[in-house]
């Protein structure tokens, strides 16, 4: 009988020391090779920062003047500084102002102006100019203008009716209509219909039942069947399933120890899979599946907009 592994601690000055660091080094290649999506590196280093309870250790005045660089006339953001501005960095850098409660520094009207004017027709909407239409969009825009506080910015009803569109026979979404099931999009669209208050559209049961069938022999979760476990599964599948209140409905112990050995335990880190290198990435999403859980004692996490739940109440009661 193989006898369990010693449970592993999550080591959270290990981790916070990783995170801090990252972010110093620009004559690395991975500083450039992620220059265009760095608004969200931003974002995922600094919530995971926030959930371990050290968000004191980032420099929050220099990060917010650099969000505040990335943003175009026409109130989107890029990833970095002259790069086009896109919704999935919009939202990120919304996530950070929010985290540095730094809100005041921006225009919500822009914002909400740009999110709106990607909104198609049919309800769905494009990740920037060139139009590429994708449900991680429609998730980006809907949580975007809830944040902001302008939640009718864009037109809320058509926006649920294609998210509804995008759900499949066996209860998993797709990034457009009749697309594969994907838990990634499981996530955008589970949480784009939590946040237009619709989850009555979907067949709840269906949907967790598909969800929890994502966990594999290992512990870990996958992001559809047969494919390898990845620790950012670990949000993706159980930010939905604490969304529909079915947590239960996967073995929590078993993915914990999942992610617990993904560690780096000598500098720090989290990767997708154990021995895997580790990346911010990975750091975070392993940090905040752990949150969901209640595990590592860390800082609740809201499973809808992946911010701090006080962080999220304090903008969500703001304007109500
Ligand atoms: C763009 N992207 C991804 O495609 C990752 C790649 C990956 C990591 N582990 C397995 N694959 N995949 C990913 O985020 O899938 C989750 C997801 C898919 C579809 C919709 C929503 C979420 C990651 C970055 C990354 C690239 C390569 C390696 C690690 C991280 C990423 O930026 N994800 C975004 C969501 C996203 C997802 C897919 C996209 O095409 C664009 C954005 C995010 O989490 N924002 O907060
Ligand atoms: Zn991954």
């Amino acid at each position: 009988m193989s006898l369990p592994h010693s449970r592993k601690a999550l080591l959270k000055e290990k981790h916070a020391e990783y995170i801090h660091d990252y972010g110093q080094r620009e004559d690395t290649f991975a500083f450039y090779a992620t220059e265009h999506f760095r608004m969200s590196g931003v974002y995922w280093g600094l919530t995971a920062m926030h959930l371990l309870g050290k968000q004191d250790m980032m420099d929050t005045g220099a990060i917010v003047n650099w969000v505040l660089s990335c943003q175009h006339p026409n109130g989107g953001f890029g990833g970095s500084q002259r790069h086009d501005p896109h919704l999935l960095y919009t939202l990120s850098a919304v996530q950070i102002l929010a985290l540095c409660h730094a809100l005041s520094r921006i225009n919500p009207e822009h914002i909400t102006e740009y999110v709106r004017s990607l909104q198609q027709p049919d309800g769905s909407f494009a990740g920037d100019e060139w139009g590429e239409i994708d449900t991680r969009f429609s998730y980006c825009a809907l949580s975007c203008c809830r944040l902001l506080g302008q939640p009718e910015a864009v037109d809320v009803a058509a926006a649920v009716r294609y998210v509804a569109r995008c759900q499949n026979i066996d209860g998993g979404f797709g990034c457009t209509p009749g697309n594969e099931s994907h838990a990634g999009q499981v996530f955008t669209c589970v949480a784009a219909l939590a946040v237009a208050d619709s989850l009555h559209l979907l067949d709840r049961d269906l949907t967790c039942w598909w969800l929890c069938e994502r966990q594999t022999d290992s512990g870990g979760l996958n992001g559809r069947p047969e494919k390898l476990q990845d620790v950012c599964y670990s949000w993706w599948c159980l930010s939905a399933l604490s969304i529909l209140g079915r947590l239960s409905w996967i073995d929590q112990q078993a993915l914990a120890d999942f992610i617990l050995n993904c560690q780096d335990e000598a500098r720090g880190g989290i990767s997708d899979r154990p021995e895997d290198m580790v990346d911010v990435f990975h750091t975070f999403f392993g940090i905040a599946g752990l949150s969901l859980m209640q595990k590592g004692d860390l800082v609740d996490i809201d499973p809808i907009y992946a911010l701090p739940k006080t962080v999220v109440a304090e903008l969500l009661c703001s304007s109500c």
